[in-house]
């Protein structure tokens, strides 16, 4: 067997298997890359929501990141729900020891059914001390209002809040229109100089729970096996519909997607 390329994600476990670590890492595995993980808490959860939430201590994180990737070395990094400052802090040093290029923020904050995942003092650390050695960052419209501290209502605010973050160092800054008011939904990249936009319908659906989760770590993988930010974006893109359309009908709240997305790779 051709060895794979590795894809490593640093998150939250969800028992319900539908976003975190779960969804991370049957995606890379669909994407054909070999996943590797961290974890940074356990969530009791279902569809319907979290129920419970245990979190690691920093120095844990930290020892699950080194042995991996002492052994391991990730071709891209993807990071999820980090829970608080001292987990970030703990995150950032590793990733910089290891030299971790490819490395993708997905800001999580919030789970669907309104879970705090990060506490509010983390916003600070989330941007000073990952966004500097990021690839990607991938925050949902929720996520980016918090993080740029002001209102995003449409694809004109996108952009803005597109080059705000950008200003921290991240090289390119993802915005995902999930959560558009509008029945024509924007996704869109900014590279530090271009827009790059993709409009697609929005898909009358209960189930979208981990549709962040399932995208980045989609991303995470494209970028692992070699692609451009952009290709991987198209990629990440056409896969989370994709995936939406055919969710498998799980669950008695918010349901999964489906992971098994047929793409070529
Ligand atoms: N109902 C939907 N129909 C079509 N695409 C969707 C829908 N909900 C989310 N998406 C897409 O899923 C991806 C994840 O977006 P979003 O749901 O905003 O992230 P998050 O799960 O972090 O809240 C984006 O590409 C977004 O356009
Ligand atoms: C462990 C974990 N990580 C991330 C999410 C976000 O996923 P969603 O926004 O779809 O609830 C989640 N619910 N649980």
């Amino acid at each position: 067997m051709k060895k794979p390329s590795i894809a490593m994600t640093i998150a939250g476990s969800d028992s319900g298997g539908g976003a975190g670590i779960q969804a991370d890492l049957k995606t890379f595995h669909q994407r054909g890359v070999y996943g590797t993980s961290a974890l940074t808490a356990i969530t009791a959860q279902n569809t319907q929501g979290v129920h419970g939430v245990h979190v690691m201590t920093p120095e844990f994180v930290a020892d699950q990141i080194r042995v991996v990737l002492d052994d391991l070395p990730a071709d891209a990094v993807k990071t999820g729900m980090l829970a608080n400052a001292s987990i970030i802090q703990a995150v950032g040093e590793q990733l910089r020891k290891h030299q971790a290029t490819k490395l993708v923020i997905d800001p999580v904050m919030v789970a669907k059914g309104g879970a705090k995942l990060l506490q509010d003092e983390a916003i600070q650390a989330l941007l000073t001390q990952l966004l500097p050695q990021a690839h990607i960052i991938t925050p949902n419209l929720p996520e980016a209002e918090v993080l740029v501290g002001r209102t995003i209502q449409n694809v004109a605010d996108m952009k803005e809040a597109a080059k705000y973050l950008h200003e921290y160092g991240v090289a390119h800054v993802v915005m995902k229109g999930g959560h558009m008011l509008d029945h024509q939904l924007t996704d869109l990249l900014f590279d530090g100089q271009y827009f790059h936009e993709v409009e697609h319908e929005r898909i009358n659906t209960r189930h979208t729970h981990g549709t962040g989760c399932t995208f980045s770590a989609c991303l995470t993988a494209e970028l692992a096996k070699g692609a451009d930010a952009v290709t991987a974006f198209h990629t990440a893109q056409q896969f989370i519909v994709m995936a939406i359309q055919t969710a498998p009908n799980l669950g008695f709240g918010q349901g999964p997607t489906n992971h098994w997305v047929q793409l070529p790779l």
